[in-house]
């Protein structure tokens, strides 16, 4: 029996919400194999980033190397990837592995911290961007990426056209969880827009939202599923997750990774 593997290169977030826990969190409830490979170690919890400490980067060339020198990757992803040299290692390990590749281009924390360092950005669109079988930004990401202001849904769906025919990534996930309304996304797969939506909840506890989608969508990439279908169970993943988040801590508290199982049913 194959049985799917899901691997993460991203930050770490101790208090459980984003990062590396969400990913992993996110992996094992839609039952695929998680594996990780941290980037860079983050004091964090649900009121901001306190410290930051980035892995030296042949410390990340050697885990991406145990991995791919021992076990099998039917989807990845990528998140918090903080330098220029950092993302290099990532872009040059790539070719190794022939598995759907999901981008969360993260720059900033919900709390506002920056994640990434500011030069890195141009680098992670021209060099790794397309090597992305899909993107996920969300709406001020999507601005940087294509410099310039979104703020209707019809924004939304030119930017992820034009992420696509543009920038050079195989697909493009806007989402429009910073946009008034529905919480709508729009994707563009290269040939056609596709909108997911769902209704609005009104909660602080989003921390981690980004994470645990892209998650869930590689989980169900490393399961065979095409992107829409993936992008669609996915979409149900996260508003679950939203719909109980937890008020845990007094910021932005985390979502609830385990609240599809809950809703159908296998308590
Ligand atoms: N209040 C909400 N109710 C329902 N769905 C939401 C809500 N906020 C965000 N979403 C959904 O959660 C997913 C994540 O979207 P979002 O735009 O928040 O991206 P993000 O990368 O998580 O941003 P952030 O950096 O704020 O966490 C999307 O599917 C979005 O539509
Ligand atoms: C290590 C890491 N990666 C990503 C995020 C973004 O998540 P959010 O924007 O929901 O805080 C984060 N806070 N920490």
């Amino acid at each position: 029996m194959r049985i799917p593997c899901s691997l993460t290169i991203a930050g770490t977030d101790p208090s459980g919400g984003a990062g590396i826990q969400a990913d992993l969190k996110t992996f094992q409830e839609i039952k695929s194999y998680g594996m990780s490979v941290i980037t860079s170690v983050v004091a964090q919890n649900t009121t901001g980033v306190q410290a930051v400490h980035h892995l030296p980067v042949e410390i990340l060339r050697n885990q991406l190397e145990s991995i791919s020198s021992d076990m099998p990757i039917h989807a990845f992803k990528t998140g918090m990837i903080a330098s220029k040299e950092m993302m290099k290692a990532i872009a040059d390990w790539i070719p190794e592995v022939s598995a759907p590749y999901v981008m969360d281009p993260v720059m900033v924390a919900q709390s506002g911290d920056p994640l990434i360092e500011e030069e890195s950005r141009t680098w992670l669109r021209d060099q790794l961007l397309p090597f992305a079988s899909v993107v996920t930004p969300n709406i001020p990401e999507a601005e940087d990426l294509l410099g310039k202001k979104i703020e209707t849904t019809e924004d939304m769906q030119i930017a992820a056209e034009e992420i696509v025919t543009k920038l050079g990534a195989g697909a493009s996930l806007v989402k429009g969880g910073h946009l008034n309304g529905k919480a709508v996304d729009f994707l563009f797969d290269g040939d056609k827009i596709h909108s997911f939506s769902a209704e609005r909840i009104e909660t602080k506890n989003l921390h981690g939202t980004g994470c645990t989608y892209s998650a869930a969508i590689t989980a169900y990439l490393s399961q065979d599923c095409d992107l829409v279908q993936a992008v669609d169970q996915s979409k149900h993943f996260v508003t679950a997750a939203i719909r109980s988040s937890f008020n845990i801590g007094s910021g932005s508290g985390p979502t609830n990774h385990w609240a599809i199982r809950e809703e159908a049913g296998h308590k």
